[in-house]
């Protein structure tokens, strides 16, 4: 068993020790309202677009909408993509303000995506990029439809763990987490309302 069990549980936060990488999860970050209404405002004023990525010489549409803010020096490549981000909107801020005293961690960029129904997934990926640095802390902040988060072990894909990321939760994901597990928001015929994640992250310029 991969999971070396729950270091600590303050009421508001457990933390997560797993073989090679820790996660920390905060399951009412927000309030009920506070979720709400950003729920509301991001799905409606952020830029979301359906990227496309080559594959195969093929073009093919991402399974979700994306959106990509930050400070305009955290240009960032993602699948064959360069994504220069928008400027910070109030609200992203707000947030961004919100979890920085937990997170240990200055973000300087933030990468939207936008689940719409069951349908919408991510697959199997580690943020391992480069320009995060070695053992980057990246900040998931979850409103909308509670959708199963799952991670494999990189070498052994037997060793998972999953867990439900609820509406208002934040997700903290650091030490060694991204060089030895990959993770992914599996599809899903049991949701049919939207998901919007946002996950806060911090590009060497
Ligand atoms: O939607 C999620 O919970 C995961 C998002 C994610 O893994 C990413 O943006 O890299
Ligand atoms: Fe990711």
């Amino acid at each position: 068993m991969n999971v070396q069990g729950s270091f600590f549980d303050d009421g508001e936060a457990t933390g997560i020790s797993l073989l090679n990488g820790e996660l920390a999860y905060y399951p009412q970050f927000f309030s009920l309202a506070e979720s709400n209404e950003l729920m509301q405002i991001l799905s409606e004023k952020i830029a979301w677009k359906q990227e496309s990525m080559k594959m195969y010489g093929k073009e093919v549409l991402f399974p979700r909408l994306m959106a990509w803010y930050g400070d305009s020096a955290s240009a960032y490549g993602f699948s064959g993509n360069t994504f220069s981000p928008q400027a910070w909107t109030p609200e992203l801020l707000q947030i961004r303000d919100r979890i920085t005293p937990v997170s240990g961690q200055v973000f300087n960029s933030v990468l939207l995506n936008f689940y719409r129904n069951g349908n919408d997934s991510m697959g199997w990926h580690a943020d391992d990029e480069s320009e995060l640095g070695p053992q980057p802390v990246i900040a998931s902040v979850n409103f909308g439809a509670t959708r199963r988060f799952q991670l494999r072990y990189k070498k052994d894909h037997l060793q998972k763990y999953e867990l439900p990321l609820q509406h208002g939760s934040l997700l903290m994901m650091k030490g060694t987490l991204q060089e030895y597990w990959e993770h992914q928001v599996p599809k899903t015929k049991k949701v049919s309302d939207g998901r919007i994640n946002l996950t806060f992250r911090f590009i060497h310029p």
